[in-house]
């Protein structure tokens, strides 16, 4: 198999909920400091690696905007076109957003916080539409009342994320260009999940690092010509994983 297409997946840095321990989904909460050296960091990678994206697609939240912007700027590639899509926001984490990570564990037990965070098809509670941390009225997704989600499952992120996938990141891709897609954590596993065929046991115990460009090289029927991709910065990258994994353990 050759590599055909050039694909690049960036998750967010460390944003300020992730700092704290939060369920974060669709609030649009601002990175942190250590998430804004996080995506410059990204930047040099791919600088370093002669990665220079020609597009970027981005979710319409601020964490994955401002770590394209921050990590494009310094690859000296700001100029890039740009397209957003609520296609690639982060899972609804529905009635648990804005909840402790360990106190929810604490409260409903390992298993049912596993359930929630990482099994394919079991949504958490639907969120309140007025709840402060609900997005049901904010005017970025006016008008898309019949695709507003009060909470979603992985299955239901695969839903959403794949018509995005199909109708604008593969004819970039299918074009020669490099496509960097910055994103997020449950939004980029739907997407590795099914570029790598990964099934829906064993895409539980997948977690995506914060901050570090995910290179994957595509044959032309876009399957990788290396499973799994390859991190720019493996070493960084295993241990930030490990975190992501025990985020909610005390
Ligand atoms: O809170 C969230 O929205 C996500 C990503 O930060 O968390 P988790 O890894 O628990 O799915």
């Amino acid at each position: 198999m050759s590599a055909e297409y050039t694909l690049v997946l960036l998750r967010h840095g460390e944003s300020e909920w992730n700092a704290k321990n939060l369920f974060t989904g669709w609030v649009d909460v601002d990175l942190t400091e250590k998430g804004r050296e996080e995506a410059v960091r990204s930047g040099r990678l791919m600088k370093q690696e002669g990665l220079l994206p020609d597009v970027v697609h981005t979710s319409l939240l601020r964490r994955a905007i401002t770590t394209a912007n921050l990590g494009l700027d310094v690859a000296d590639r700001h100029w890039i076109p740009v397209h957003r899509s609520w296609r690639l926001n982060e899972r609804h984490y529905g009635a648990l957003q804005g909840l402790d990570k360990a106190a929810t564990r604490d409260k409903y037990g390992d298993e049912q916080f596993m359930l929630w965070r990482r099994s394919f098809d079991t949504p958490p509670p639907p969120i309140d539409p007025d709840d402060e941390f609900s997005q049901a009225h904010d005017p970025r997704y006016a008008g898309r009342d019949g695709e507003m989600p009060m909470t979603e499952c992985l299955k239901d992120v695969v839903v959403r994320m794949l018509p995005y996938w199909d109708s604008d990141i593969v004819p970039d891709l299918r074009e020669g260009q490099t496509v960097l897609v910055a994103a997020h954590g449950n939004s980029l596993r739907a997407l590795v999940k099914h570029l790598d065929g990964i099934s829906d046991e064993d895409i539980a115990g997948l977690n995506i690092p914060t901050g570090i460009p995910l290179l994957y090289e595509l044959d032309a029927d876009l399957r990788p010509v290396t499973a799994g991709g390859r991190y720019l910065d493996p070493e960084a990258a295993a241990a930030s994983i490990q975190a992501v994994a025990n985020q909610g353990k005390h």
